[in-house]
């Protein structure tokens, strides 16, 4: 569904993204995660056809994203939606069916059942009087108007309230279940371990780890042992008694080896007392994304290094807003 390779985009002299190498397939939830300025926005612009690549290449649905054609089977979701804000959002989604050619009773049909599944009321409401949540529903329904089969969502629940950002995240997990394609970035890692197939961590334009949540846990994270003995030891310390039956003194270790799991249990039975029990705890994939970073130097510490230019360049559609044709609204 989208081939990269050794894609890449310098701004002046300033490389935003560095040589990117992926693949997404068919039906997958895919995130690309990373910290403010890692690169993200950058190449999911790439993808849509919105920011030209400085070298490399992509292929999206089979085409080179720049073509027209590739626009009409897309879904693009920017990272701020720039709506109209005198439209309302019925008189907004038809406005964008036309554009798409897509006949007003379908479109209807179609950006109504998606509102339904958001929880958007108030459809005849103006944009401009409707909160940041509303008007993030009412552009996930516009990126859904054509029925595309590849969705890219820029940070999709970035600043929403928890309610709506679950309500968000729930869609986008369902639509994989419509045999959609999604590519979405994210800085919140929580959102991407819970509904992503596969991932690429990004820092400083480069990508810095991929694959599955678990097989990046395999990679790049520390699982540790909670060791629970029933006797106190040099490596212990009391522990609260959420562990064990009543009365039975609780003492705990934390280690990251079975050897040493091992040698707390040899050492409790050498004491009189066992091991009550162990628990597993796993590295989550912001614990992994935060030791990866601090051994990378942060963009911000980096920009200088990077070589930042002064104004952008090559940025067609700010916004990202673009209609089939390169009709964009901004
Ligand atoms: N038009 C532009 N001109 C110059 N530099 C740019 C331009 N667009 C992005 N950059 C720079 O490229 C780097 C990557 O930006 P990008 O927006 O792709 O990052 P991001 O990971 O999406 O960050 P964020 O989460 O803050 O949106 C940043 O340092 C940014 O300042």
């Amino acid at each position: 569904m989208i081939t990269v390779e050794n894609l890449r985009k310098t701004y002046g002299d300033f490389p935003a993204v560095v040589g990117s190498d992926f693949s997404v397939e068919s039906g997958e939830v895919f995130g690309i995660v990373g910290p403010n300025g890692a690169g993200k926005t950058t190449t999911l612009k790439m993808l849509a056809g919105l920011v030209e690549p400085t070298g490399g290449s992509a292929s999206v649905l089979g085409y080179d994203p720049e073509e027209p054609a590739m626009r009409r089977k897309l879904g693009f979701l920017p990272e701020e939606s720039p709506l109209y804000e005198d439209m309302t959002a019925r008189s907004y989604l038809r406005f964008f069916a036309d554009l798409y050619d897509v006949p007003r009773d379908v479109a209807d049909e179609r950006t109504g059942a998606v509102l339904d599944r958001l929880d958007l009321e108030y459809r005849d409401r103006r944009l401009g009087d409707m909160s940041k949540g509303m008007k993030r529903k009412v552009a996930i329904a516009r990126s859904l108007v054509n029925d595309p089969d590849l969705l890219i969502y820029d940070e999709p629940a970035s600043g929403l309230d928890p309610l709506t950002t679950n309500v968000v995240l729930e869609f986008v997990r369902e639509l994989r279940d419509e045999d959609k394609t999604v590519v979405f970035s994210a800085h919140n890692l929580f959102h991407v371990e819970s509904i992503c197939d596969r991932v690429v961590i990004m820092n400083r334009g480069e990508i810095i780890a991929r694959g599955t949540v678990p097989e990046i846990r395999a990679e790049h994270g520390e699982t540790t042992y909670r060791v629970f003995t029933t006797v106190p030891l040099p490596e212990t310390l009391p522990a609260d008694d959420e562990v064990g039956g009543e009365g039975e003194e609780r003492h705990v270790a934390v280690v990251d080896e079975m050897a040493a799991v091992e040698s707390l249990r040899e050492a409790a039975e050498a004491a009189g007392g066992r091991v009550a029990d162990i628990r597993t705890d796993e590295a989550s994939l912001e614990d992994i994304f935060l030791r990866l970073a601090r051994e990378a130097p942060t963009t911000s510490e980096a920009e200088g290094g990077r070589g930042r230019a002064a104004g952008g360049e090559g940025v067609a559609g700010e916004h990202g807003q673009r209609a089939p044709g390169g009709n964009g609204q901004s």
